[in-house]
This record gives structure tokens, sequence and C-alpha cells, in this order.
């Protein structure tokens, strides 16, 4: 099988560059990793010098050969690429060398292209910025002939040369002259010699640029010199010594036998060899300087970027399109870290083979796509842990220890979830996945601190919420026994009250000075503000207990329970006997009088000193709703009849509605009186006037019997006396007590002492036996003590 392919014409006769050569390498190394292990030579010499023949029997290559028989013109037409992988070593056995891309080079003396000697010189130019060996093919009778045509071209290769490395040290060609038809008359060492004194000659000849004047010809070339024998004449000595020759080219590269150096190689892949080619021909073609480092740094440019790119797409094809949970850090980082190491392997082995500086210039653009990519797969798995972090912190807050307060226990569960967060972020930066990620730590502080303002405007809502709660509840046990038992002092009672509800609920946010702390890291401001809120709420329950239990029924009905407070019962609390109207007008007066009292008291909220009350904040009527009024800070509501009035806290009852109100009352106070006077009319209507002129009659005897008799007479004397003393004294009332008193009790005794003669002495007791009599007892006594209940039920008023 052979190795060698049939060579292509890299460079036309119109200077053009074959656009097929890639696909030409891509045949040659059918898919190799080639890498730097390759070569490039090249073959310079007079036309028809039989170089096409040496390469071929050399390489193996099919470069294209003269038919001397027909005619001798020129068969090598621009540059032809040749590629071979085996050489031609001794007993014209075949060795395996690494692939080697031969240039074989138009013959510099050709007819065809007259005096232009332009081609000349590029082709040299582009052979020395390709080729790490320049085989120089020569007669051996043009040895010597400094006029030949050789040695004008091994002026333009030496200027080129000088052109191209001049201002380098790191890079050498090796010109390799191989004399043809050597026959053997002449040593070759003798040849040597006088090729390397023209050459000498030639290099001291040289327009050296600036910096290069004392610079040798062995600073950028290493000579050697071989011969063949004549090939038609002597095709034995042809053989053996091409065998030598080629064994040069099969030798380890860098062993001391072999051709190949590494300062020859232009250390430039394969892969971007016919760029870098191409480059080149394109530069020297348009006259401009050929810059080779520069033209090395594109190629390397290019190829690491395209290599790069190949690894990107690979990347992005195998990347996991799924959603990494708060939980699944491991396999993120696993297969994110997978991932990345596969990429940058790929790019790595293909890649670092060109420019080092290019090389990491690439991979950190390659890396930093990686990363970008990365970026947002860990941006949406840390939305997944942070939404985790905030849900447990506010769990964590729920669970609120006794010992701190709201704000301590907010700050430290605060700072143990920022830790957490932070702690995670500096894993994954360490890990090298994403440079920095900054955008969702602060995006994770923003929404901890967002969670942080809700919960702490959450605990301030329940506190207002909790305290207003214990606010009214307080203010509804103090002040509606107030409202329902006035005196003229309520509203400082009132006030009163409302001031100590408000300070025992707040008492453990007061701070003293008149300042709160709510304890959610509020300014002193805001906790003013919140306390104020709190006021306010209080304002509205106390409004609310005052208008709802000040209606104009209630204050009727507390006016009718003054009145009757006093008007029925005397100033010992004993119900009143009414004797005549007289008394009665005047009792209806001052109790009428005493109800009135408070009246004003009722109709308005004012302390007793008369100043209006008048809330010291605005009240909010409807929450939610931004109602804040100013003036005193109520509302508007609308009455039955749809008509808006102003909230007032102070004004309790219009002129129209205490006007209702007195008549009202007057009406009820009315009709105590009538039933007052009617009972009197009972009392002294009781007993018809004809029974005491009946009495008179019938008793007339009596009358006189008693009138005659001195034991009466006396006995009428003390009674009389009596009762003059008694009603002097006015001691009517005790006297009477007295006597129903001791009717009751002798009434009560008669009754038990009848009940047990009827019943016998071993009865059971009458109050098992007759519940119904023990129950006619209670009543009487129920009633007795209601009867006495009800002046004490007045002395528990206020005073
Ligand atoms: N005497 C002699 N003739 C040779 C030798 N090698 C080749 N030739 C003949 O020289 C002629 C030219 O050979 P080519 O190999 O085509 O020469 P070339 O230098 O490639 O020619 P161009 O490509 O046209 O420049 C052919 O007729 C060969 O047979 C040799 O070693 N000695």
């Amino acid at each position: 099988m052979t190795e060698s392919h049939t060579a292509i014409q890299l460079i036309d006769e119109a200077k053009e560059f074959n656009p097929a050569v890639l696909d030409y390498f891509r045949q040659c190394i059918s898919g190799r990793d080639v890498g730097l292990d390759y070569h490039v030579i090249s073959v310079f010499g007079s036309q028809s010098s039989g170089k096409s023949t040496l390469l071929n029997a050399l390489f193996g290559t099919q470069f294209d050969t003269m038919n001397a028989k027909n005619k001798r013109q020129q068969t090598t037409k621009g540059i032809w690429l040749g590629h071979t992988r085996e050489v031609t070593v001794a007993n014209q056995g075949k060795d395996a060398i690494d692939d080697l891309f031969v240039l074989d080079v138009e013959g510099s003396d050709g007819a065809e292209r007259g005096e232009d000697q332009d081609f000349e010189r590029k082709a040299a130019l582009f052979a020395i910025a390709v080729s790490e060996i320049l085989i120089v093919n020569m007669w051996e009778q043009q040895v010597g002939l400094y006029q030949g045509n050789n040695m004008a071209l091994l002026k333009t290769v030496f200027e080129v040369n000088l052109s191209l490395f001049g201002h380098r040290n790191d890079h050498k060609v090796l010109l390799l002259f191989v004399i043809r038809d050597h026959v053997g008359v002449t040593p070759l060492d003798s040849l040597r010699d006088t090729l390397e004194t023209e050459l000498q000659d030639i290099w001291s000849q040289l327009t050296k640029p600036e910096g290069c004047e004392n610079r040798c010809l062995y600073d950028f070339f290493d000579l050697k010199f071989t011969a063949l024998g004549h090939k038609v004449l002597q095709p034995d000595v042809f053989a053996e010594n091409l065998g030598a020759l080629g064994s040069h080219f099969s030798e380890k590269p860098n062993s001391k036998a072999s051709y190949f150096k590494s300062e020859y190689h232009h250390n430039l892949p394969l892969d971007g060899w016919t760029m870098y080619a191409g480059n080149c021909w394109n530069q020297i073609e348009t006259n401009r300087d050929l810059d080779l480092p520069t033209q090395q740094v594109l190629v390397a440019k290019f190829k690491t970027e395209e290599i790069a790119h190949q690894a990107l797409v690979q990347f992005q094809e195998s990347y996991p399109r799924q959603l990494f949970g708060a939980n699944q850090r491991q396999m993120l980082i696993d297969t994110l870290q997978s991932l990345k190491s596969q990429c940058l392997g790929d790019y790595d082995s293909f890649a670092s083979r060109y420019a080092r500086s290019v090389f990491l210039e690439t991979r950190s653009g390659l890396t930093k796509s990686i990363e970008a990519e990365f970026q947002k797969t860990i941006a949406n798995h840390l939305t997944a842990v942070q939404e985790a972090l905030i849900a447990n912190f506010e769990k964590e807050l729920t669970a609120k220890p006794k010992t701190k307060s709201f704000i301590e226990h907010l700050t430290a569960t605060q700072s143990v979830s920022s830790e957490e967060f932070r702690a995670y972020l500096s894993e994954l930066i360490k890990l090298e996945m994403v440079p920095s990620l900054n955008d969702e730590e602060s995006s994770f502080f923003t929404s901890l601190e967002q969670a942080c303002t809700l919960q702490s405007q959450k605990y301030l809502k329940q506190t207002v919420i909790r305290s207003g709660k214990n606010i009214t509840t307080g203010l509804k046990e103090g002040v509606v026994y107030l409202l329902m038992h006035p005196e003229k002092d309520l509203w400082d009672r009132v006030m009163e009250r409302f001031e100590f509800v408000i300070s025992q609920s707040l008492s453990r946010f007061d701070v003293g000075d008149g300042l709160f702390d709510f304890q959610t890291g509020l300014s002193d401001e805001n906790n003013k503000k919140v306390y104020q809120q709190i006021r306010s709420k209080a304002w509205r329950s106390l409004h609310e207990i005052v208008h709802e239990n000040l209606s104009d029924d209630n204050i009727v009905s507390t006016l009718r329970e003054r009145f009757e407070n006093k008007f029925r019962f005397d100033e010992n609390d004993s119900p009143r006997l009414w004797k005549n109207e007289e008394e009665i007008n005047t009792a209806y007066r001052v109790a009428k009088e005493h109800a009135f009292e408070v009246l004003d008291v009722l109709s308005l909220a004012a302390s007793s000193d008369h100043v209006e009350i008048i809330p010291d904040v605005p009240i909010k009527f409807n929450d939610g709703i931004d109602d804040e009024l100013d003036g005193d800070g109520m509302g508007e509501y609308e009455d039955e009849n749809g008509i808006y009035h102003q909230k007032s806290f102070a004004h309790i009852l219009t002129a129209s509605q205490r006007e209702k109100v007195i008549q009202k009352f007057k009406r009820e106070a009315n009709i105590a009186v009538i039933e007052a006077k009617r009972s009197i009319i009972k009392t002294t209507t009781h007993i018809p006037l004809y029974i005491y002129a009946l009495l008179a009659v019938l008793g007339w005897n009596e009358f006189l019997m008693i009138v005659r008799n001195p034991l009466f007479v006396t006995l009428l004397l003390i009674i009389g006396v009596s009762f003059y003393v008694i009603h002097k004294l006015n001691l009517w009332r005790p006297v009477m007590a007295l006597t129903n008193s001791a009717v009751g009790e002798t009434k009560a005794l008669v009754k038990e002492k009848l009940t047990s003669w009827l019943d016998g002495p071993d009865l059971v007791t009458p109050s098992q036996s007759r519940p119904e009599a023990q129950s006619k007892n209670s009543f009487e006594e129920f009633e007795l003590q209601d009867l006495n209940k009800k002046p004490s039920s007045g002395s528990a008023k206020p005073q």
C-alpha cells in the first residue's frame, strides 16, 4: 500500500493559491491527529535538474517528470505539493516517517519566465516561511560556477531569510545541497569547500538589514552536502547514494544523523498549516511585509477559536436542561464540573499546540462562555436555595424564644440565614464554576431584607391588633360602668381610665419619657407613629363605647334611674310613703333636678373644668381606608335618613336629641308622679264616709261609756300625749316600722304555732312539709331584700 498521494499544484502559474489544498490535507491525514508531528521541505534547483525525479525516487511522490526523449522543457510550473509517509533507504528499502509534505518549486532558470525574477523571489520567500529544509539540487558541473543561476537563487534565499528571521535567534533552516551526477572525480569534500566558499562570498556581499550586520551565515543556516551518482550511467551507485540520503530523513528527529531538528520547525499544528501557508502567500503576493510571528498568531487565534467553538458546541449539546432544586447541590456540582472538564479537555488537546499566549487567551474566553452558561443554571438553583432559606427563616422566626425580644430574634435568625447563604456561595466560587455570584448574593440579601421587613410589619400589626383588643376590653370593663352611673366628673374618670388602660397594655414597650419601642427595630419617629396608631384605635374604641352606650334611650333610662332613686327613696334609702301631694311635688322637683344634673355631662364630653375632650390623634374609622381628617380627627357617618354628619367624640347629643331625651324623660317621670299621687288617693279614699257615720251612731253608747270611765279617760290622755310627742318629734316612721315589724313577727309566730298545733309535735318541720309556705316566705324575704337592695344599688353609685 502506497503512503504517498498524487501531488497537487499549491500555487499555480498565475500565482494563485489553491483553495483545494485543505481537502488535500484532509485526504492525506485521513482523520489522524497529526499535531506538530509533520515536516515540510522544499526543493530548489535549475529547470530540468532532476528535482522531481529525485523526490519521486526518494519519497515515492508522484511529481511529473520530463520525458527527455521528447523535449527538454519546463515540467514543474508554480509550486507543487506532495505528501508521503515513507522514505527510500539502503537497498531500496522503505522506512516509515512522520507525515512529510514536499514543495517542488518551479525551476529557477526556465526559459518560460524569461527575465521575470519576481516569482523566483516570492517562491523562495514562501518556501522559507513554511519549510524546515531547503534542498538545493544542482549538477556537479554547476559547482564553482558563480554565475550559475543556483547562486543567484541562493542570494535571494539569504536575503529573504534575513528579512524573515533577521531579528530572531530561535529559527534556523537547513540548506541541503544535493549534487547530481557526481561521478567521483572531484571528492565531495572538495565540492563542499568550494560551495561553502561561494556561499560565504555571497553572504559577505549581502546588504544586511540594521542589527544584522555582524551576523554570519551559520547563525541562520545549517549546511549539509550530499552527492548522488549518475542516474543513467551509475544506477547502482545512484540507488546506494539515494538510500544513504533517505536514511537521514528516517532517523528519529533531533538525533545526530537526522536532518530534522526542532529549531527548523515552525511550530504550527498541521490543522493550521494550510491557513498559515495561504496567508503567507497572500502577503507575499500582495508585496506586503511578511511578518511570520503575526501570521502565526493570527492562525493560532483563528484555529484556537475554531477549536474552542467546536468544544463549546459539544458542551452545549450535552448541557442539562433540567432545574436543580435546593437539595440537589452535589448533583449540580458534579454535572457542571464534569461538563467543564470535558469541554476544556477537548479544547486543550487540540489547541495547546498553538502559541501558548494565544492558546491561553482563547481558553480564558472559552472558560468565560462555559461560566456564562453555568451562571444561568446556578442562578436558577440559587433562586430555589434562596426560597428555601427564606421559608426556613420565616419558620424559625415564628418559633419565637421567650428570652429574646422580637428584634433580637429577628436579627439572630437573619444573620444565621445570611451566613448559611454566604457559605453556600463561597463553596461554589471555590469550585471555580462561576467567577462571581455578586448578583445572586445581593438578590438574596434584598429578598431577606424584604422578608425581615414583612415579618416586622406582621409582628407590628399583630402587636397593634393585640394591643387594640386589650385596650378595647379594658375600656369596656371600666368605661361602660362609668357611663351607666354618671357623675359630674364622669369624663375625668373616663379619661383617667382611658390613659390607664393604654399604659397598662403597652407597659412592656414603654421605655420611659413617654417613648415606646415596639421591638421591631423601628426609629424613634416610627415607634411614635405606631404608638399614635394604637392610640388612634383606642380613641376609636372609646368613641364607639361612648356613643353606643350613650344612645338617646340609654340616657333616658339613666336619667330615669337617677330620678327614681331620688323620688322613690328617701335619704336613708327607704321607700317613700306619700302623705300628700305637696310632698310628692317637692320630691319630684328634687329628683328631677338630680336627674338633670348629669344631662349636660352625658350630652357633651368635657372635663370637670369644662374643656371639651378632643382626641390628641386622628381617628381612623375604617381600617385600610385613609380617612384621616382635620380638626379633631372624626370621620363622617350617614344617619338613617341618609344625611351625613360629622363624627365628633365630644358631641354626644345634638340639641334636638337632647330635647327628645328631656321630653321622654319627663313623660316617664310624670308617670311615676301620677302613680305616687294615686297611691295617696287610695289610702285616703279606701274607707267610705258612711262608715264613719255608722261608727258614730252605733258606737255612741260605747263612746259615752269611755268618756265617763276615769280609767279610759286616763288611758285616752296617755295615748293622746304619746301621739302628740311622736308627732312633734316626727317619730312616726320608726314607730310605724317598729309596729310593722312587731305585727310581722307576731303573724309569723302565730302561723308557726298554728301549724305546729295542726300538724302535731312529731311531724316534720313546716319548711320541709310545705314548700309553698317556704317559697312564699322566700318570696317575702326576696321582696324585702329587693326593697333593701334598691337603695343599696343607689348607694353603690360613685359619690
Ligand atoms: N543525467 C541525469 N539525468 C537525470 C537524472 N535525474 C533525472 N534526469 C533526467 O532529467 C530530466 C529532467 O528531470 P526532471 O525530474 O523532470 O527535472 P526537474 O528538475 O523536475 O524539471 P522541472 O520540473 O521542469 O524543473 C529527465 O529527462 C530525467 O530523466 C540524473 O540523476 N542524471
